[in-house]
């Protein structure tokens, strides 16, 4: 791990790397040149938590200047040779010239670091050349290569970090034309596909492995088959991770390179540090929201159709269900207002996954139950909201501890997708989780036009895409998150149809969206005449058609029904913004005037 990642004192990040079960660090040297304690002190703090101090980094600013620069550089790295003295490690980080190169010639590059070199051996100290993206005449790892292959010296070879490589889009394939010994270090990094200068993307956006767009498993393969037997290491610049607790990002870090480690393991056939294999999921359980009273709820979900199956035997916690559609209102949590804490997930080996979760570092979470009722698996996601796993027919198993209820549901449904939305500095995190902790794939990150700005979206799913979760980010400013459960049902219309008549509000569409609909479709009057006086939105894909509408919001929840006709495969993200305008309108006239919706006025 290199401190750079993390945040807070030297000492401090330390001792998070060491308890989040990391074995060595990189240490910057500007924590160290801005920590108290002596170079001393913390090679003893490293020896006592059990850390290796790899590598010291970075030195800048060597090679391709004028012999009395060049004198000067050496003067700089005698001074820094001293420090690793003193703290006890053998290697030295050293970028491609980004700054004082004024001469772009291989030859005075290869004999100025074989200068450089031959002054460390007198140490014993080894010097790692990494070609940084925006170095002045070296930007391409295989350029660094060629220079130190010419400089030729036993105690010089390249370091590879991962960011350089891939945002610059070089080929990671001629990484196995480095014989492994001469590939001194390897730094890990993720990151999302920017198309912005380099420098800054590198300074603020690098993410862990697992959270961004590149192909790490496919790059770790190369230096693996190169031969390179040395650490594994993450380098991410990023202001996220500097500003939230340490030691939570420090295990958020560790379950990276976990869960890399063992993608890699799999692709390259060694069983090293092998986890045990994914569970996919293949449907959802169940949602459930909690809250302190949550009759509102009731009321809402009765009002859609949805059958109340009873109370559960134990515990202060009701269910609704719909076909496959399965949603818990629990109130033993003492929140304010309503949110929705947790899904479950149906899968082979509910035993299986949270060993899996377990070795991933994952938080269990505990539900009080007795010794009648089903075990029940979970782990708490970044903020807290929880994921189960079951493996056993929901209708026979934890379905049958709830007692009391009689009614049939108006309709069939089924869960369709889980919108998560998690405050900043949760969301990465978030994407981490959802891929190697619930075995989730990463669809590309889109952007969604809201009426307080773009909102980050990211949508993860099952292989199979039936289980299907869109993640967005916050806005800083909502006291709770909104989220929301999207039930698929085969006859939207007629679920709004007897929603309406039980009299529960829509959210109210303005007019100018359906005139751009018409614009846009050139529907047919019917349909067109049924989506507007239900206020109902439309969408439509290549494959299908998609018709759907959201309730009003309750806390930090609401509920959307869904119908997706043909092979419609997304979310109505178009329609996004007309949603989060119309929560907006309603929220704001219920600020301004107490209660009710611009619907109950008209
Ligand atoms: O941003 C930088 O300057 C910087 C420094 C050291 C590194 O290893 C690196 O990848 C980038
Ligand atoms: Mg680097």
């Amino acid at each position: 791990m290199a401190t750079v990642c993390l945040s807070g004192g030297l000492v401090e990040k330390l001792h998070a790397c060491a308890s989040a079960g990391f074995d060595g660090v990189e240490i910057m040297d500007a924590d160290l040149v801005a920590a108290y304690e002596s170079p001393e002190e913390i090679r003893t703090l490293c020896e006592r938590l059990g850390l290796s101090i790899d590598m010291y980094q970075p030195f800048r600013d060597v090679e391709g200047v004028d012999e009395d620069t060049f004198a000067d550089n050496l003067r700089r790295a005698e001074a820094k040779f001293d420090v690793m003295e003193r703290l006890g490690t053998d290697l030295i980080l050293l970028c491609s010239n980004a700054g004082t190169a004024t001469i772009d010639d291989d030859d005075l590059a290869a004999d100025q670091l074989g200068r450089l070199a031959d002054l460390a051996a007198q140490r014993g100290i080894r010097i790692a050349y990494e070609a940084l993206a925006w170095g002045r005449f070296v930007d391409d790892y295989r350029h660094a290569w060629r220079i130190v292959q010419r400089a030729d010296r036993p105690n010089l070879g390249v370091c590879l970090d991962s960011f350089h490589i891939l945002s610059r889009g070089h080929d990671p394939a001629a990484i196995e034309e480095i014989p492994g010994e001469k590939i001194f270090f390897l730094q890990l990094a993720d990151a999302p596909a920017l198309d912005m200068d380099v420098l800054q993307w590198s300074r603020h956006h690098r993410l862990f492995p697992g959270e961004g767009d590149f192909d790490l498993t496919g790059f770790l393969g190369h230096v693996l088959r190169a031969g390179y037997a040395g650490p594994l290491s993450l380098e991410v610049f990023n202001d996220t991770f500097r500003q939230t607790a340490v030691f939570r990002t420090a295990a958020h870090a560790r379950r990276s390179l976990t869960w890399l480690a063992d993608r890699t393991a799999l692709a390259e056939r060694r069983d090293a540090g092998r986890l045990l294999d994914a569970q996919h999921a293949h449907g959802v359980d169940f949602v459930e929201i909690s809250g302190d009273d949550l009759h509102d709820l009731d009321q809402l979900l009765d009002q859609l159709g949805f059958a109340f199956r009873g109370r559960h035997r134990s515990k202060p916690v009701r269910l609704w269900t719909a076909g496959g559609a399965r949603i818990i209102l629990n109130e033993q949590l003492r929140l304010e207002s309503p949110r929705l804490t947790g899904f479950g997930l149906t899968v082979d080996d509910a035993a299986q996954a949270s060993r899996r979760a377990g070795s991933l570092g994952a938080d269990p979470v505990y539900r009080r139950t007795y010794r009648d009722e089903v075990e029940l698996r979970a782990v708490a996601s970044p903020d807290g909201t929880e994921v189960y796993w079951n493996d056993d027919d929901p209708e026979t198993g934890w379905v049958s501890e709830f007692e009391g209820g009689t009614a049939v549901a108006a309709f069939t449904g089924d869960i369709d997708h889980i919108n998560l939305s998690w405050a900043w500095q949760d969301f990465d995190e978030a994407v981490l989780f959802m891929r190697s902790v619930v075995a989730l794939d990463a669809e590309p990150v889109a952007e969604v036009p809201g009426p307080r700005g773009l909102v980050r979206s990211q949508v993860m799913r099952s292989p199979d895409r039936v289980v299907r979760l869109p993640m967005n980010l916050a806005p800083p400013t909502a006291p709770v998150p909104h989220r929301h459960i999207a039930v698929r049902v085969e006859d939207a219309v007629a679920v709004a149809r007897a929603a309406h008549a039980k009299g529960l509000g829509f959210l109210p569409v303005p007019h100018n969206y359906y005139d751009d609909l018409q614009a846009r479709f050139a529907l047919d009057a019917d349909l067109f005449e049924t989506l507007q006086s239900l206020d109902l939105l439309y969408d439509r894909d290549a494959g299908g058609e998609f018709i759907h509408f959201y309730t009003p919001t309750h806390g930090g929840v609401f509920l959307e029904i869904v119908e997706r006709r043909g092979g419609y495969d997304g979310y109505g993200a178009p329609n996004a913004p007309v949603r989060l305008s119309a929560q907006r309108q309603v929220s704001t006239w219920t600020d301004a005037h107490g209660s009710g919706t611009p619907a109950e006025r008209t």
